[in-house]
């Protein structure tokens, strides 16, 4: 075979110099942002800023997933493929290590990424087979794919679709939304406030320190994303119900994320009082939640009931009481008006 695994250098889109894995044609000289080391695969591509539309179209009929990324070098000039590249490794390795889960699908499934998809598109996804990134406007958002949580986020979708499948709606897709925002922020795995922000890297580069969510405190984020009036809502009394956005999947996920904060940290949310049992055990508890108990169809009621059974499984009752960790899943849904 006239390919090889070689490593490779190039900056992400924040001017850091990386090393990672790629492959070489021996024949022509050229390098693929294909790593085989994990999986089947982690290969990250360019739609060379084709309009979304007609990418996305190219893909779900011809399963066309943009152009190579190559080099005739041993350096990448495509600093938005560099941060797509080594971000895909990164969350490949978090769920190996954390929950021996070996790709989205649990089977090694080849984990490809698309950059530049569309034209200064403010936006990243997850198509139900692939990431794609776009490259903001320079002044909403930056490339997308700079950002850990969000490609944590994206991929986290995939594993959604290999799992529970959460229906992308209502209030199951507000699920599908917060799962994702949680994995993603425990991924990315910052500290103080900002583990709670999500696209905090890629979102209003002049304006320092906002996100596109606050999983800590959701009120804190307009809705103009959304051209609604209002913001973001941490109770269930205060869920959005309108059409928009699939029923408000980017909104009401900020009620589950409130949760998922009270249940990490702790606090007192509209006068009940959580006391948190870390991101170790509130990952594993969620995890459990998303590959044993959700369906496609799972409510916010669901939900609750089912993060109580993941708890209950994982840190059992003592002498006939829940333990501190099914106590602190129970008090963050009672704080949220979840039952
Ligand atoms: C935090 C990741 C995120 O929200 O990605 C999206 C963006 C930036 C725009 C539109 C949709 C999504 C998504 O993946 O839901
Ligand atoms: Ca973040
Ligand atoms: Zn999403």
């Amino acid at each position: 075979d006239k390919s090889e695994p070689i490593t490779s250098r190039g900056m992400d889109i924040f001017g850091n110099l990386l090393t990672f894995n790629s492959t070489l044609n021996k024949e022509t000289g050229a390098r693929y942002l294909f790593d085989n080391t994990r999986a089947n695969g982690v290969h990250t591509f360019h739609a060379q800023r084709m309009p979304e539309f007609s990418f996305l179209l190219l893909n779900a009929l011809l399963g066309f997933t943009g152009f190579e990324v190559t080099t005739s070098s041993s350096f990448f000039y495509d600093p938005a493929a560099v941060s797509a590249h080594v971000n895909a490794g990164k969350v490949y390795d978090y769920y190996k290590r954390v929950f021996n889960r070996d790709s989205l699908d649990n089977n090694g499934m080849k984990l490809i990424s698309t950059v530049h998809v569309g034209e200064k598109w403010n936006n990243a996804g997850w198509n139900g087979k692939q990431m794609i990134y776009g490259d903001g406007d320079g002044q909403l958002m930056i490339s997308t794919s700079g950002g850990m949580d969000v490609i944590g986020h994206e991929m986290t979708h995939g594993v959604i679709t290999h799992t529970a499948d959460l229906i992308y709606e209502g209030e199951s897709g507000a699920l599908n939304e917060s799962l994702a925002d949680i994995m993603g922020s425990f991924i990315e795995n910052k500290t103080g406030d900002d583990l709670w922000l999500l696209g905090e890297d890629i979102y209003t580069p002049n304006i320092p320190g906002d996100g596109l969510r606050d999983m800590k405190d959701p009120g804190s984020v307009p809705l103009s994303g959304y051209t609604e009036t209002g913001y973001y809502p941490d109770h269930y009394n205060d869920r959005y119900l309108g059409e928009k956005d699939n029923g408000g999947v980017h909104i009401n996920s900020s009620i589950n994320n409130k949760a998922a904060h009270l249940i990490t940290e702790g606090g007192t949310h509209y006068g009940v009082t959580v006391n948190g049992i870390g991101k170790q055990k509130a990952e594993k508890i969620f995890y459990r939640t998303l590959t044993h108990y959700l369906t496609a169809s799972s409510n916010f009621s669901d939900m609750r009931q089912a993060a109580v059974q993941a708890a209950r499984d994982l840190y059992p009752d003592r002498n006939g009481e829940p333990s501190v960790e099914v106590q602190a899943v129970m008090a963050a849904y009672d704080a949220v008006g979840v039952h």
